[in-house]
Formats: structure tokens, sequence, C-alpha cells
């Protein structure tokens, strides 16, 4: 055990006072919903939409009426798509949605959508637009409250709006585009051919606050400290005198969970690092270090290497690895809750892609990418209640959370580690031999990557050991080694991400500290996909 009984986040301690009252549930109920059509900009629309102080959620295209209902959202945007509306088996809503009186708005796909539902008609047309047009706003109405006549806006579309029903008004229109927007003319619902969420739409903000504030009268209230001062009142009332048990791998997310958490039950907190023989070159000293710098709470320190590679043995498969490695950490937890009286609750830094990537919301449009292991990978029967307070979040917001706690920037803005750790970056089956391979170059990469003064330009950056062996020759010779790709991206969200462009003298020395320091490596290559179409991670 590390670390006293009593935990004193040096940031927790400033604000520990402050963020004690109840909150109001309206803080959090105030939300708009997005449901997503494929689109690749949903997640910016939830985004803009809480940049204007307005809690935003993106859940599956098909929700039911009645679900919608029951979160009774404040306001719907039906996004953008990939599909025409008049093809067999295009995504469609539930056409109730229009009926509930809240607020709807299309963009794309959505206002398509929203017009052939309601009479319209829907065409294929000669003129595309992609990119830049300019706008002619003809009706000033409640959207484009405040606006200039013209505007420039971003096309992104093969099809449109041909006939509107008579329900329906024009409010827009381009050279091309008769329909650039529309409303109904008794029900709240706004649609728009252009795309008011990318920063090629200039007044798109405003378009979006009139939306969410002047149409669907939100109040403009959520702000991350508030969503922070709601969780912590939340998980004091669900927690009342019992204790959490919070997996802790020194990562940015689940530093974050247990700020929240110290600000809200203090010492009822004991944080759990399972060192699972996947972690990075010292990073148990690492994490232990850095935690006693900045925390000073309960920490347990797992060691379970053996239980973590005996059930990862003769395993090749991806899935199935992240599956085995849920399980045993749950397992882990568990073994460990019991030597802590009426440990009910086990706390995670789960983000909202994990969620979606894992195919796990029942809410959420997505399909299966991958088993986060704290998701799509956990076991049926957990045996803990689980506390997720980051749950609907992205990576850049939890970092700005992270900051507004008072975290030090060097945990913020430390390279994401996935919890299956070298395991998805050594391919196939992994053996302890592999791994401490893997774990030497991997440091090489990091080492040279902040020598460089790159850490912070980059977003993630790492080596993955390949099963792929090939013949070099070193010393006058023969080898037949292994190989080693270098991975480097950037990317906010890590929804999205590019591969970096590292200068080669970098990469030359990355290269050639790897094949001379790391014995059974003689070939190093850089990975230059982009997310997508791969991922970041290797499996
Ligand atoms: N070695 C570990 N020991 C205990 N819990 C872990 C470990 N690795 C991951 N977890 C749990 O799984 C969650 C998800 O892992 P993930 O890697 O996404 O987040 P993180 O490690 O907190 O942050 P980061 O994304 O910066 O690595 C963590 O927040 C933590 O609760
Ligand atoms: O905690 C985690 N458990 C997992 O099972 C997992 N899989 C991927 N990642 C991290 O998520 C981000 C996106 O990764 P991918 O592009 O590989 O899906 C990247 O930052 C990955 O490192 C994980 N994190
Ligand atoms: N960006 C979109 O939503 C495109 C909608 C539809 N696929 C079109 O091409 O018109
Ligand atoms: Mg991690």
């Amino acid at each position: 055990m590390v670390g006293s009984d009593t935990f004193s986040a040096d940031a927790a301690d400033t604000t520990a006072e402050a963020l004690s009252g109840e909150l109001p549930d309206e803080l959090t109920e105030q939300r708009v919903i997005v449901l997503d059509f494929g689109s690749q900009y949903a997640q910016l629309i939830a985004r803009r939409v809480r940049e204007q102080n307005v809690y935003c959620q993106i859940v599956r295209h098909d929700l039911s009426a009645d679900r919608i209902a029951e979160l009774a959202p404040k306001g719907i945007i039906l996004s953008g798509g990939p599909n025409s509306v008049y093809e067999d088996g295009a995504p469609k809503c539930d056409p109730g949605l229009f009926k509930l009186g809240i607020p709807v708005m299309g963009i794309c796909y959505g206002m398509q959508l929203t017009c052939e539902a309601l009479g319209g008609k829907v065409d294929n047309t000669p003129s595309r637009e992609y990119g830049r047009a300019a706008c002619k706003i003809t009706n000033h109405e409640s959207l484009f409250a405040g606006m200039p006549d013209d505007m420039e806006v971003w096309m992104s579309h093969g099809d449109q709006v041909s006939a509107i029903s008579d329900q329906f008004e024009p409010l827009a229109q381009t050279g091309t585009c008769p329909y650039a927007a529309v409303k109904h003319r008794e029900l709240p619902i706004y649609a728009m051919q252009f795309h008011p969420e990318v920063t090629h739409t200039p007044l798109g903000g405003q378009i979006l606050r009139n939306f969410v504030i002047g149409v669907c009268g939100c109040e403009a209230s959520w702000q991350l400290s508030d969503f922070a001062e709601a969780t912590i009142a939340r998980v004091r009332e669900q927690v009342g005198d019992r204790r959490v048990i919070c997996g802790l791998s020194g990562g940015v997310d689940s530093s974050v969970v247990a700020a929240l958490l110290y600000k809200a039950i203090g010492p009822q907190l004991t944080c759990i690092l399972v060192d699972n023989g996947l972690l990075r070159k010292n990073e148990q000293d690492i994490v232990i270090n850095e935690f006693s710098n900045h925390f000073k709470t309960d920490l347990h320190v797992v060691e379970a290497e053996d239980r973590f590679l005996a059930s990862l043995a003769g395993i090749d498969e991806p899935q199935e690895k992240r599956r085995r490695i849920g399980h045993d950490f749950i397992e882990c937890f568990k073994a460990e809750a019991e030597k802590i009286e009426d440990a009910h609750f086990l706390a995670q830094g789960t983000l909202y892609p994990d969620v979606i990537e894992s195919g796990a919301d029942p809410d959420g449009p997505a399909a299966t990418i991958k088993l986060h292991h704290n998701v799509g990978g956990l076991p049926e029967e957990l045996g803990f209640e689980l506390i997720e307070p980051l749950r609907d979040l992205f990576k850049d917001e939890v970092r700005r959370l992270g900051l507004e706690l008072g975290l030090p920037e060097i945990l913020v803005w430390r390279h994401p580690f996935p919890g299956p750790g070298l395991a998805v970056r050594c391919l196939g089956e992994v053996t302890k031999e592999k791994l401490d391979v893997l774990r030497e170059a991997d440091s090489i990469v990091v080492a040279e990557i902040e020598a460089a003064g790159l850490y912070r330009e980059t977003s993630q950056s790492f080596a993955v050991l390949l099963p792929v062996q090939s013949v070099g020759v070193m010393g006058d010779a023969r080898t037949y080694d292994n190989a080693i790709a270098v991975r480097s991206v950037n990317t906010d969200d890590f929804m999205t991400a590019d591969w970096s462009r590292l200068p080669y003298d970098l990469l030359a020395k990355i290269s050639t500290r790897i094949i001379n320091e790391v014995k059974g490596v003689n070939r190093v290559c850089y990975d230059i996909s982009s997310k997508p179409p791969a991922t970041i991670e290797w499996e």
C-alpha cells in the first residue's frame, strides 16, 4: 500500500468546499440529443452545442419516439449521413419524433429525411455542392435572427430536397439549391442542407445558438465545472457511507475520476493500480510517484503479471485477448476489494469513445469496432455497482475538466495508454519475451519524441511489435529477427486521427536506436495510416 489513508489532492483541497452544494437536476436535464445517421460530424455537432453551454449527447438514429420522450431532451438534431433517403434500407428515424412537440433541426441527410417524412420530395441532383456556397437568407425569423442576408456556408451533398410540402416554407437558398433551409409552418421543425457545425460555415455557431437557446429555450447553463459539481453531488448521494474502489492507471481519465471522487467522498475512496505485466517500462514506479506527489489517498498495487500472462497464453485473436484482459481486471478488483470493508462500487475512467467503439451504448449509433477492456470486455457478472462519471465525455473535454480540477499539466497531457496495454501492441500471441522486446522499443520511441520536443505536439506515440520476422545483415552476419512499427498520431478526441509528420531525422534516430539497442529487432517501419480507415492501436 502506498500513501496514507487521507487523500489530499493539491487542487482538490482548494475547491472542495466550494463544490459541496447539491446541484439542481436541470443542469443535466437541459440536454439536446443528436440522432446520428452515420455522419462524419455527429460529434462535431455535439461539441458545438456544448460550446453554447448546453449539454449534448449523441444517440442512435432509430431511437424510438417513446424512448426520446422518456429522455425528454429540449431539442433534437438529426445529423447528416452517407446514404440517400430514397435508397432501400436507408436509415430512418421514428416519425413519431416529429409529433413530440420537441424542437427538431435536420442537417443535410437529416433535412432530407425530415422533408421526405413530412410530404416533400428528395432527388439526386446534377448540381451537387461540395465545399463553400453562397447562401441567401430570405426569412430572418428565429433560426436566422440577427443574421445578414448573405452568408457563406459549407455544403456536402449529392441529393437535395426538390419539393417541400405545404407544411413547410423556405428560409434560405443558394444558386442551385432552392431549399437551403426550411421551417415548418406550425411545428418547431427546422432543416438545412448546409452544415452549421463546421468552421467553414462562419455563422454556424450563431445558427446553432439560435436553435438551442432561441428555439429550444435551453438556459445555456451547462459548463464543465457544473458538470464536475453535479457529478460530485450525485456520487456523494449514490455512495452514502459505503466505499468505492477506483481502477487507477495513472492515465488522464482515471486521474480525473479519482480527483472527482475524492472531492465527493474523500477517505471512502481506495485506488487500485493493477500491474498486469502489460505496462510500459517503469510505469508502476512512475504512477506511484506521481500519485503520491499529487494525491494522498489509499493506493493499492496489485501484482498480477502471472494471472494476465497465463490467461493470454496461446490466444492470438484480438477481441478474445481484450475480453480476457477485461475479465482479469475485474477478478483483480474483486480479490482486492475483499480486503476492503464494504467496497460496493467500482469507479472507472470510461469515456464516450470507449462506449461507442465497443458498440455498447444502448442508445448509441455505432457498430463494434473493438471491445474496450472497460466496456465491451467486461464480464456479465461484475459484482460491483459501476461509477463512470466521464461516460458521456470526449478526451479533450476530460482534459479541460482535469485542468479545471487543478490536476497538473504533465498528467493531463500524458499520452493515453490503453488498459490492455502492450498486449494489443504485441500482435498475435503475447509472451513475456515479446513484451520485453516491445517495452524496450516503446521506451525509445517515447524518449526520442520527448527529446525532440514533440511530446505535446503529438497525441499518442508508441511502438508495435509485428508478428513478422525478416532477414537482415548485422556485423556481416545474417539475422532473421523481429520488426517494430512506430506509430505516432495527432488527434484531439481520438475518434479520428492523422499520422504525425515526424521529421526524417527523428525517425532515423528512433530506428537506429531500436535496432542497435533492442536485441531481437532488425527492422523498423513507420505507420502512415490515418483513423479511419485504420485505428490508432493495431488490435
Ligand atoms: N493498470 C490499470 N489498473 C487499474 N485500472 C486500470 C488500469 N488500466 C486501465 N484501468 C481502468 O480502465 C479505465 C480505462 O482505461 P483508459 O486507458 O481508457 O483510461 P486511463 O488510463 O485512465 O487514461 P488514458 O486514456 O490517459 O490512458 C481507466 O480509467 C481505469 O479506471
Ligand atoms: O482503456 C482503453 N481500453 C481499451 O481497450 C482500448 N482500446 C483502445 N484504446 C485507446 O483508445 C483510443 C482510440 O483507440 P483506437 O483508435 O485503437 O480504437 C486510443 O487512445 C487507444 O489507445 C483503449 N483504451
Ligand atoms: N452530408 C450528408 O448528409 C449527405 C446526405 C446525402 N448522402 C447526400 O449526398 O446528399
Ligand atoms: Mg490508460
